[in-house]
């Protein structure tokens, strides 16, 4: 029984502010960062687990201590005690009695934690030869529950509805998974609309894409209200009227001003609306929703839902209609199952959300398994690409018809090659030393 014997968090950064890229009307110049984490065993067969949690720039040196001053709770501990009775070992993570006080359940620590649980997954799907979407469609469905914390959602989704909604999908499964690994998961795309851009790099971007054949393109609003009319109205003129648009306000407006802005944009025809306003504002959501609905524009929001019980309010309220869940700010795969399944409840298409660094590594392999295992639908079902840091990943994603190919190595897609862990570390990388004395960055 291999026991745990380190874990090492990195703090990792990529200076996408200097091109605008990621920019939005609330983060205008991110840099792309994540906490990174290894975990080490005593297996002796050269595995080892790779998590993140996506961050922008500055904080993620606060994400990094949160999840060393977790790691007290891995290290010494064996694999099958946490993978044998996974929801414990996660409620001992995020209930821990003196780190829950600066959650619980939410921000840096929820952040944090979802590192280590990605690590851990991904570790496990290592151990299994079995790529992350894999180990999960194959699951047992008893087990995989097993892994779900029910607590504070059992008022809408019970241990023994999972597993019946599992079991319910169980048929068709096989054509399914066939299905994916021949047409791989739909996918749209938000890099040719970062807010930061200019005309003339969206319209160059657009083009891109529609040679490439991308038809759903996402376009960041919210900073002034003429600059987004102009904004869209280029986006229109360049992909048609053919062609899907969503539009994403980063949370910049109060819940009138949502609707207001939304009105004004509508001529655009945008399938959603993402994160209009404050992403804890359930009722405010369904405000907006209500609003919006009857013009044909829906709400999106998850990314920063913080965890499982926003999105069951989110869903009790009729606050969303694209369902956006994160692979990083909720705890980790455990946290992500629980709402995919609340989702299928309630009928809501899971749209999950992939700009950041990393993100479009995991949520390829989430979006398949909603496909296979929860929906078996792919109706309004489309799960984000960015298209930007791929390449320091070892088992970069792959996109071919605009729709994600489906990962075949054995993990979480999550691992970095080694040369981008050492060159990105902040500070002391030779990438941000070299930054530092082109004058392009100031050293801390
Ligand atoms: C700061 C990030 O780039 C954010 O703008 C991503 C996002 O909202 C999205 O991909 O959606
Ligand atoms: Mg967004």
């Amino acid at each position: 029984m291999p026991t745990i014997t380190g874990l090492k968090a990195y703090d990792l950064r990529f200076p996408t502010s200097l091109e605008a890229h990621g920019s939005d009307a609330m983060h205008t110049d991110p840099d792309y960062s994540c906490g990174y984490v290894v975990i080490t065993t005593d297996a002796g067969d050269g595995l080892e687990g790779h998590g993140l949690t996506f961050t922008c720039g500055r904080g993620t040196e606060v994400v990094v201590v949160a999840i060393q001053s977790l790691s007290f709770l891995l290290v010494g501990k064996k694999l099958e005690d946490i993978y044998d009775d996974f929801s414990s070992f996660w409620r001992a993570l995020t209930s821990e009695s003196q780190m829950r006080w600066i959650g619980p359940e939410k921000g840096v620590i929820h952040l944090a934690t979802a590192a280590i649980v990605n690590a851990l997954w991904d570790l496990w799907a290592k151990r299994e030869g079995k790529p992350l979407w894999k180990l999960l469609v194959d699951m047992e469905p008893e087990k995989l529950v097993s892994c779900i914390d029910f607590r504070y959602i059992s008022d809408v989704l019970t241990k023994e509805e999972a597993v019946e909604m599992l079991k319910k999908k169980q048929e068709g499964k096989a054509d399914r998974e066939k299905e994916m690994l021949e047409k791989g998961y739909p996918a749209y795309i938000t890099s040719a609309g970062w807010l930061g851009y200019s005309e003339d790099e969206i319209r160059k971007r657009c083009r891109e894409g529609l040679a490439q054949g991308w038809t759903r393109f996402k376009v960041k609003v919210g900073a002034d209200l003429a600059d987004d009319v102009r904004r869209c109205g280029l986006i229109r003129e360049e992909i048609g009227w053919d062609n899907t648009m969503m539009v994403d306000a980063n949370q910049r407006w109060d819940v009138q001003e949502s609707i207001d802005h939304m009105l004004r944009l509508a001529e655009f025809k945008p399938l959603w609306i993402e994160e209009p306003t404050s992403p804890d504002d359930a009722l405010g959501h369904a405000t907006i929703a209500k609003a919006l609905n009857p013009l044909g524009i829906g709400v999106a929001t998850g990314e920063q839902c913080q965890n499982r019980v926003i999105f069951k309010q989110m869903l009790q309220a009729g606050g969303l209609q694209f369902c956006q869940i994160d692979s990083c700010r909720m705890g980790g795969v455990n946290e992500v199952v629980s709402v995919i399944l609340m989702a299928a409840k309630f009928g809501i298409p899971v749209c999950p959300h992939a700009g950041g660094v990393g993100l479009c590594q995991m949520v390829q392999h989430l979006a398949v398994f909603d496909y296979v295992s929860v929906s078996a639908s792919l109706d309004n079902r489309v799960c984000e690409f960015a298209d930007h840091l791929h390449e320091n990943f070892k088992e970069a994603i792959v996109i071919k018809n605009a729709s994600y190919v489906l990962p075949k190595a054995a993990g979480y897609s999550t691992e970095m090659k080694p040369e981008s862990i050492s060159g990105y570390q902040y500070p002391n990388g030779a990438v941000w030393q070299q930054l530092f004395k082109e004058g392009k960055f100031t050293a801390p």
